[in-house]
């Protein structure tokens, strides 16, 4: 299958003024301001299939916006090539605009002084919306997304969760076969970011759509992206799933065995004993998907367990764990 987003080698190098110290630095940025290139984006490649689920992080500064900015064609890359649905976004840029959907969690696309509904309006006016496709998303989005008690409330008597809702929402009027979103629930309560997160699970298995998400809270991508693309100073650090990425970043599964008694020297496979004494038992496991019942049988026959504990470890204390490691003690 062709993919429906695909990024080759792109980089993306902006310039950034050098604040010069002093009175007399001041004068100089003045006359002859001085600036130095920042690679915001470094030689980054990826495909992504229609109908996948991704999200893309790193921590500040990594180039997970500028990505975003140019697979939407609000910027173009600085050299290689971004392809969304076989056009250059930038060079076709309302080509590509109507087939898809951005939401920027930090920015509102919908008009700030009017009702939810005729920012929904304009937006099937500028889109080209043909009516009954209008009228059947409108109905379907204002139903899924709970929006029916405010769309006669001007925007700015919005909540964020219900703001957030409504850009969601407004983004899918007019069927977009990809949707990106730039922070989607930042700044929500655990409620309205369990809705924004059912949602777009809901769109994207229903739908199809294809979704592209940044954001700093992994639980978005636990519960929405099977795969993850994880960035750091511009360059790819990982493209995978989040089972590959406990392989990859060596995050073992840690399992806790409980014994009626002491049972004495226990030992499981390749599994690393953490803690070996008394009835409770600790072991790191092997990096490979060997199931409990393999390593359990392998123990002595007599063995008087009572209770077994496997411990995953979540893509965010893989994540912490790997940025830790380095930081320079
Ligand atoms: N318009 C711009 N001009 C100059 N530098 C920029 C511009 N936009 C981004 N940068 C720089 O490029 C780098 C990447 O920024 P970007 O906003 O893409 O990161 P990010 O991963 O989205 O960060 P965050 O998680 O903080 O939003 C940063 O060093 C930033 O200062």
């Amino acid at each position: 299958m062709a993919a429906i987003i695909s990024a080759d080698n792109v980089a993306k190098i902006f310039r950034q003024r050098v604040r010069q110290p002093g009175v007399l630095g001041a004068f100089r940025d003045f006359v002859a301001p001085v600036s130095k290139p920042v690679k915001a984006v470094d030689g980054i490649s990826f495909a992504i299939q229609p109908g996948e689920a991704v999200g893309y992080l790193g921590p500040n500064g990594a180039g997970k916006s500028t990505m975003i900015k140019m697979l939407t064609g609000i910027l173009a890359p600085s050299s290689g090539t971004v392809t969304v649905l076989g056009r250059h976004p930038q060079q076709e840029r309302v080509a590509n605009a109507r087939e898809i959907g951005a939401v920027f969690g930090q920015r509102t696309q919908l008009w700030w002084e009017l009702p939810l509904s005729e920012s929904f309006e304009l937006h099937r006016r500028m889109y080209r919306v043909p009516e009954p496709v209008f009228q059947r998303n409108r109905a379907d989005l204002i139903d899924m997304m709970e929006l029916s008690s405010f769309i006669g409330r001007p925007v700015r008597h919005l909540s964020l969760g219900q703001r957030m809702r409504a850009e969601i929402a407004m983004a899918l009027m007019h069927d977009p076969k990809i949707l990106f979103l730039d922070e989607p629930t930042i700044g929500l309560d655990v409620v309205a970011k369990d809705v924004v997160r059912k949602f777009l699970t809901r769109i994207n298995r229903e739908r199809g759509t294809t979704i592209i998400l940044t954001t700093h809270d992994l639980q978005d991508i636990e519960e929405i992206c099977p795969r993850l693309i994880m960035v750091d100073e511009g360059k790819l650090l990982f493209d995978g799933s989040i089972a590959d990425l406990r392989v990859t970043f060596g995050a073992k599964r840690r399992l806790t065995l409980e014994f009626a008694h002491d049972p004495g020297h226990v030992e499981l496979a390749d599994a690393e004993p953490l803690a070996g004494e008394g009835a409770v038992r600790e072991f790191l496991l092997p990096d490979d998907n060997r199931s409990l019942v393999q390593l359990i049988g392998a123990l002595p026959a007599g063995s008087d367990l009572r209770d077994v504990r496997l411990h995953e470890p979540g893509i965010e204390e893989i994540i912490r764990t790997h940025y830790q490691s380095k930081v320079p003690a």
